[in-house]
């Protein structure tokens, strides 16, 4: 994995938008693509112009902003999409087709031929208007392996620069994954994405895997928003691509919980505390082995510092704390205490943490502590 450079493709703006109950408005998704940028995401699916209105406007004027990252735009095998897509002012276009038997039938009459007659069109009508054209197989891992095969080699014939592995419906394993990525990878001379969701809970391994296999460009959203149960999460991709395979990608981690915050509000769903990488509990320690053990080296119970991705550590005292914890946070407010009266501090933090159902302020722990 020496040197490889992975792309990121970042779609929160179109798929992560099609999560049921989610609808960004104009402000919004120009505030997310600038931030975004900033933090050096290299590309932006920016949504789906075919859908005119308050779409076309966000996606027109984010065009206009003269970001550093790349601009997509979704579009199905249609000319009218992909002349929405020059319309908003985009010179880089993504044509998706179904490829899978179960989405042909239900979309192309069944038809084979049809899908290849459509995808010809639009790459052929994108390209003499000078657009760079990326191609999604629409269920890349339901499909039958000869014709995603066909359906890949026939775009890059006919002038796509890339070709989407779309794991449609998130029913990959991180192995399955890796062969049938490699098969498309070895008799393709395109850049191979990944896309996958995260109905099984493997859209970060099953990226992961895909980049294993020799894939250069993943699809990403933050806070992991999409369709169904979402998609790989920006955040855990790259910090997963950092520590995990030791390929940096460029991009401001120290940021990404910053981005996290903005996307949160901006779709009105919280971040669970425990959400990989930007939850507010992922460095946060209560128990007392834990607690322990970090206050003599944090990387005892921490992947990675903190600060890389812009969270602080909290040591936070509550039901399943102990003695090296509390004496440390009761000694930053000036109190030592001896072992008889620790344990009994211990006890009563432990009852009121099971009454209050969470754990303690520092101002009732500081209560607890019996006057002198
Ligand atoms: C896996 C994915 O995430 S794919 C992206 C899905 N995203 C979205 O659907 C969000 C945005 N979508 C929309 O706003 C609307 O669906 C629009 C504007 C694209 C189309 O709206 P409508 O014209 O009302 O059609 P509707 O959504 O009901 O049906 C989809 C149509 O697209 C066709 N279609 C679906 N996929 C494709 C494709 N890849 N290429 C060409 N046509 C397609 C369907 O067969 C159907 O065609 P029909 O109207 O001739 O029967
Ligand atoms: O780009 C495509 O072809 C489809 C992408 C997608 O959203 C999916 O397959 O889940």
């Amino acid at each position: 994995m020496n040197n490889v450079v992975i792309h990121i493709n970042d779609t929160t703006l179109r798929d992560g938008e099609q999560a049921a109950g989610i609808a960004f408005n104009v402000e919004e998704k120009i505030a997310i693509a600038s931030l975004l940028d900033s933090i050096g995401v290299h590309e932006l699916e920016v949504g789906i112009p075919a859908m005119g209105h308050e779409e076309a406007e966000s996606i027109t004027r984010i065009a206009k902003l003269g970001l550093n990252a790349k601009l997509l735009g979704w579009n199905r095998a249609n000319l009218s999409d992909i002349q929405a897509s020059i319309d908003c002012g985009l010179d880089r276009v993504h044509v998706s087709v179904p490829v899978s038997d179960i989405q042909i039938a239900a979309k192309f009459k069944g038809q084979r031929q049809l899908v290849l007659d459509k995808l010809r069109d639009a790459i052929n009508f994108a390209c003499d208007r000078g657009l760079s054209v990326s191609v999604g197989g629409e269920d890349s891992s339901r499909a039958d392996e000869s014709f995603l095969l066909e359906v890949a080699q026939s775009a890059q014939e006919w002038g796509a620069f890339r070709f989407r592995f779309c794991d449609t419906v998130g029913i990959l394993d991180p192995t399955t994954t890796y062969k049938k990525v490699s098969h498309l990878v070895s008799h393709l001379s395109i850049v191979i994405e990944m896309h996958t969701h995260d109905d099984f809970g493997m859209a970060l391994a099953n990226t992961l895997a895909g980049v294993k296999a020799g894939a250069i460009s993943v699809n990403t959203t933050v806070n992991g928003i999409g369709e169904r149960a979402g998609n790989a999460p920006l955040e855990e991709v790259v910090m997963g691509l950092k520590y995990l395979y030791d390929i940096p990608t460029g991009i401001d981690t120290k940021r990404l919980v910053e981005v996290s915050r903005l996307v949160s509000k901006a779709t009105n769903f919280p971040v669970l505390p425990w959400k990989a990488i930007v939850g507010e509990n992922t460095f946060a320690h209560e128990s007392g082995i834990h607690a322990h053990g970090v206050l003599q080296n944090p990387i005892t119970y921490e992947p990675f510092a903190p600060e890389d991705v812009g969270w602080e550590r909290r040591l936070v005292v509550g039901k399943h704390s102990g003695r090296h914890l509390l004496l440390s946070v009761l000694e930053q407010h000036g109190i030592t205490l001896g072992q008889a009266e620790i344990q009994s501090v211990l006890d009563a933090v432990r009852h009121q943490s099971v009454k209050t159902k969470r754990s303690l302020t520092v101002e009732e722990l500081l209560s607890l502590v019996p006057q002198r």
